[in-house]
C-alpha cells in the first residue's frame, strides 16, 4: 500500500471525482459513510448508551464531521455539533451544515461544552494542515484531549501533518483511534507520534485506482496484499537441498536460547537445513532442544574464537547470543573477509555492534547484507537522530553508502534499501517487546534468503511473517505473557494464513 503526501491526497481525490463523474460531495459523502459504519460496528456494544459530540473545522474534515453526525443521528444516536466559527467554510462543509440542525458555533477562546463521557469524533483538520497550529489553538485542543471518554479522529489527530513529527508539547489531538482514509499517512507510522495515534485503521474509500498507480512514492505500508505474489508454494519434486542450508552462527555462555531460537525458526520457516555454530558449552543445549538442527562446534568452550565455517551455506543469520570478546570481534573480522561477494547474510545483535565499533568491517559486508537493529543498536551505527524522520534519512543514507539493508525494528518495523524505499510493517503488537524477539527474526529472515528470495523481498516478507506470528501467539496467550517460543509455535499460523489469503 502507496504512503502518498497532501499533493498526492488531492490529486487522487479529483481525478477519483471525475473519472466516475460524482460530484465531491458524494465522494464526501461515501467516505463519510465508511466511517460511520465502522465506529458503528467496532464500538456496537457501548456507543448507543453514550453521547457522541463531533468537533468540526471550516475545511472538507470538518465536512465529513457534519455528514456522520447527520448519518449517526438518522441512526438514532445522540449526537451534538460543535463547528468552528469561519469567515470561509469549503462548499461541501457549507452544504452538509444545510443539512443538519442544531449546530453549536465556537470559537477558539470559548467553552466548548463537551458531555462528559461517550465519544468525541475529531474532524476539526485532516490532510489540509498548512502548518504546525499556532498558541491560540491551545484551549481547544487541551479540551478535547481533557474529553473524559473516547477520543475518535477521522483522516488524522487534528494538528498532526501528515509527513511530520508531533512535539510533545504541540497543539495536537491525542486520539485512542485514528481512522484514515485509503492510505496510512506516514505521520501516523512514526513511534515518536505514537502518543498522538494509539491506533489507526485505513478505511478504502473506493479511491481511483489508476489514479493511485501513477503517484510515486517512496513509502509504503506493507499487508498481505501485496506479499501473496511473493509467497511461493512448494513443488512436489523439492527435496531439502532446493530450500538452501542456513548457518546461524552465535551463543556464548549463559546465550545459547539465542541460537536455538534463531535455529528453530529458521527450520519452521521453511529453509531445507539449518547447521548452528557454536562454542562447545551449547552442544547439548541444541541437540537436545532441537534435535533437527545440526551442530558444528568452535574450538572454544564458551565463545566464539575460530569461525571455521565452510563457505557453502547458502545463507547465514550471525551475532545472537555472540558476545563482544576481543577474540570473538578478531575471528568474526577475518570471517567477513574471507566470504565470497555474492554470501547472503543477516547481521543482528552483537554482530551489529562489533561493526558498529570496528567500522572498517562495514565494507566487507556483501552487498545486500541484511542488518536488524533495534533502536539502540541502529544509534550505534548511524550516530543520534533529532527526531524519527530524521533517523530514517539517515538509515537512508547508511543503506545507500553501504549498499545494505536496515530492518529498523520497533512498533511498525522499517525496511530500508539502499534506493532510499522504505517499507512499514503492518504487523505485530506490544507483546512482542521482549528478550529473543530479534533472534527468532534473525532465524526467519535467514530462511527466506536460503529459499531464494531476494534480500529486500525476505527483509519485508520475514518482518511481516514475525509480526503475523506473533498476532496469531497473542490470541493464545495475550500480550503480558507473549514470550519469543510462542511466537515461533505460531510460525505455522503465520505462513498458512499468508497462503490462504493469497490463494
Ligand atoms: N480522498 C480523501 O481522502 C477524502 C478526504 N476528504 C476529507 O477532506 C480532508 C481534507 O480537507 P481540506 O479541506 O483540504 O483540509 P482540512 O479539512 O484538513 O482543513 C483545511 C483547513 O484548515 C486550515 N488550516 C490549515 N493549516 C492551518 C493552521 N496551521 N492553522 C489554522 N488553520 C489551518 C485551512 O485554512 P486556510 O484558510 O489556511 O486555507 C483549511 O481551510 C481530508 O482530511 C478528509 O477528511 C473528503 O471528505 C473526501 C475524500
Ligand atoms: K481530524
Amino acid at each position: 500500500m502507496k504512503i502518498l503526501n497532501a499533493d498526492q491526497l488531492k490529486i487522487v481525490d479529483q481525478e477519483t471525482i471525475q473519472n466516475e463523474g460524482i460530484n465531491s460531495w458524494e465522494l464526501m459523502e461515501r467516505a463519510s459513510s465508511i466511517v460511520t459504519t465502522a465506529i458503528i460496528d467496532d464500538y456496537f456494544d457501548i456507543i448507543k448508551e453514550l453521547p457522541i459530540a463531533i468537533v468540526c473545522g471550516k475545511g472538507n474534515n470538518g465536512g465529513d464531521g457534519l455528514a456522520i453526525a447527520r448519518q449517526l443521528m438518522d441512526s438514532g444516536y445522540d449526537v451534538e455539533v460543535r463547528l468552528l466559527k469561519a469567515d470561509r467554510y469549503t462548499a461541501d462543509n457549507q452544504l452538509n451544515q444545510a443539512k443538519l440542525e442544531n449546530i453549536q458555533y465556537f470559537d477558539l477562546e470559548d467553552d466548548l461544552d463537551l458531555p462528559l463521557e461517550g465519544f468525541l469524533i475529531d474532524c476539526l483538520f485532516g490532510y489540509g494542515m498548512s502548518s504546525a497550529l499556532s498558541d491560540e489553538w491551545r484551549g481547544v485542543i487541551e479540551q478535547i484531549n481533557d474529553f473524559q471518554g473516547r477520543i475518535i479522529s477521522v483522516d488524522m489527530p487534528s494538528g498532526l501533518m501528515l509527513d511530520a513529527v508531533g512535539n510533545f508539547e504541540d497543539n495536537i489531538v491525542r486520539a485512542s483511534k485514528v481512522y484514515t482514509f485509503q492510505f496510512p499517512k506516514l505521520a501516523l507510522l512514526l513511534p515518536e507520534n505514537s502518543i498522538f495515534v494509539g491506533e489507526f485503521e485505513v478505511l478504502d474509500i473506493g479511491l481511483d485506482e489508476n489514479s493511485i498507480l501513477k503517484q510515486g512514492t517512496s513509502y509504503r505500508y506493507v499487508e498481505a496484499g501485496m506479499l501473496d505474489i511473493l509467497l511461493r508454494s512448494r513443488s512436489r519434486y523439492s527435496h531439502k537441498g532446493t530450500f538452501g542450508h542456513v548457518a546461524i552462527i552465535g551463543g556464548s555462555l549463559g546465550k545459547m536460547g539465542a541460537v536455538l531460537m534463531a535455529t528453530k525458526s529458521a527450520l519452521k520457516s521453511g529453509c531445507g537445513l539449518v547447521t548452528a555454530y557454536i562454542p562447545k558449552c551449547g552442544y547439548n543445549v541444541l541437540q537436545i532442544g532441537f534435535p533437527e538442527a545440526m551442530v558444528l562446534l568452535d574450538s572454544s568452550e564458551e565463545k566464539l574464537v575460530d569461525f571455521q565455517i565452510q563457505d557453502d551455506f547458502t545463507a547465514y543469520g550471525v551475532g545472537v547470543g555472540m558476545g563482544k570478546d576481543e577474540e570473538t570481534v578478531r575471528g568474526f573480522g577475518i570471517w567477513l573477509q574471507s566470504l565470497a561477494e555474492d554470501s547472503k547474510l543477516v547481521l543482528d545483535a552483537d554482530a551489529l555492534n562489533i561493526i558498529s565499533e570496528n567500522e572498517h568491517l562495514l565494507k566487507y559486508l556483501p552487498n545486500n547484507s541484511i542488518l536488524t537493529p533495534h533502536p539502540k543498536e541502529l544509534k550505534r551505527l548511524i550516530g543520534e537522530w533529532e527526531n524519527d524522520l530524521d533517523k530514517l534519512e539517515k538509515a537512508k543514507a547508511f543503506s545507500n553508502e553501504n549498499q545494505l539493508i536496515l530492518v529498523i525494528k520497533g512498533a511498525n518495523s522499517a525496511i530500508v534499501n539502499p534506493a532510499g524505499e522504505v517499507y512499514f510493517n503492518s504487523t505485530g503488537n506490544p507483546g512482542m517487546a521482549t528478550g529473543g524477539m530479534g533472534d527468532v527474526l534473525t532465524g526467519i529472515i535467514s530462511s527466506l534468503l536460503a529459499q531464494g528470495y531476494n534480500a529486500l523481498d525476505a527483509a519485508v516478507l520475514g518482518v511481516y511473517i514475525h509480526g503475523s506470528a506473533g498476532d496469531f501467539a497473542k490470541d493464545w496467550v495475550g500480550e503480558t505473557s507473549l514470550i519469543a517460543s510462542d511466537l515461533i509455535d505460531h510460525l505455522a499460523s503465520a505462513f498458512m494464513n499468508l497462503l490462504n489469503e493469497s490463494e
